[in-house]
């Protein structure tokens, strides 16, 4: 595709197509869209994030991540839709408008891409990064389980043969320091949204403890308004709640490390389906899924901007 517009946001794409998607955007838009580099995956490739800014003083900033595990296609799919809703929207819709009036929007699609060009190279099931694990034959740390909060604990695996193994130490992905070494120095994120599927949930702190956070009756309340808007299109229905109660007990998990860095609004998504098809959701699917889930990024978004 020349444009973003004849970009086919109804297909699944490869990384260098997901990565041509972003230049594009980039030269369409370059007063509002730009891309930093926060660092390099562990084989080398570029970890790109889209800043989306309509001001040049340092503002409140809002973190979404899609692709963190490398089979969940729907994710940095749904993420693209999302990257060009924001260009579309900004100047006509009065609620992306105020937002990016104040909020910075920082999205990173593709936050595996060692994994997810695996799966499109080699096993279209891989979930890790590909990082070679010393002393073992299997490779790969998952993600999601490689922070600094409750790293280590019940919920991850020590096993580097295990789906969940939590590496040889928090942050020792790159793919994850990268992300900690930019968000802390940005150090005024409001909301931190880490994009996953599929089970159709919305997941607050916390994975490592049945403890309730804090804020846990407004990120409830929080959770209910958006799972709500986001039936309303389709009636796709999400249920919500602590990671820990609502799907199971994960250490070292993305939100619960936003959260304690005072990232407030910090949630995973879980995106479609329930199971039918799982990981390989059809490609028909990808538009609905991704409009519906804009609308409950809006009402999260909208909420930290009014808080
Ligand atoms: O991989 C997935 N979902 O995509 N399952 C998530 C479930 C989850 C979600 C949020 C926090 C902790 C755990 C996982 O990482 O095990
Ligand atoms: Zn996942």
């Amino acid at each position: 595709p020349r444009t973003t517009d004849d970009y086919d946001y109804a297909n699944y794409h490869t990384l260098s197509e997901i990565n041509s998607f972003m230049d594009m955007l980039v030269q369409e838009n370059p007063k509002l869209v730009s891309k930093i580099v926060i660092g390099q995956s562990y084989e080398g490739r570029p970890l790109n994030v889209l800043k989306f800014s309509t001001g040049d003083t340092k503002r409140p900033g809002i973190w979404i991540d899609t692709g963190i595990h490398a089979r969940e296609w729907i994710t940095p799919a749904s993420g693209t839709w999302f990257a060009k809703k924001i260009v579309t929207d900004y100047g006509s819709d009065p609620a992306l408008t105020a937002i990016l009036d104040k909020f910075d929007i920082f999205l990173e699609l593709v936050t595996n891409p060692d994994g997810y060009e695996y799966t499109h190279t080699s096993n279209r099931m891989w979930r890790k990064t590909r990082r070679i694990n010393s002393g073992s034959s299997c490779v790969g740390v998952d993600p999601n389980r490689n922070w600094g909060t409750g790293y280590g604990g019940a919920g991850s695996s020590n096993n580097p043969c295990s789906e969940t193994y939590r590496g040889p130490g928090a942050f020792s992905e790159p793919e994850v320091r990268s992300i900690v070494d930019f968000t802390t120095s940005h150090g005024n994120l409001k909301a931190f949204l880490t994009i996953h599927s599929y089970s159709q949930m919305m997941l607050y702190p916390y994975g490592d403890t049945s403890e309730p956070c804090v804020d846990e009756a407004e990120l409830d309340e929080l959770a209910f308004k958006a799972a709500t808007e986001l039936e309303s299109l389709y009636g796709t229905k999400y249920t919500y709640g602590s990671t820990f109660d609502t799907i199971y007990q994960a250490s070292g998990v993305t939100t619960d490390w936003a959260y304690d860095q005072g990232f407030k609004y910090s949630y995973t998504f879980e995106l479609r389906d329930t199971g039918r098809y799982g990981f390989v959701l059809p490609a028909d699917q990808i538009i609905p899924t991704a409009q519906e889930t804009w609308l409950a990024l809006m009402v999260i978004m909208e909420h930290a901007k009014n808080n």
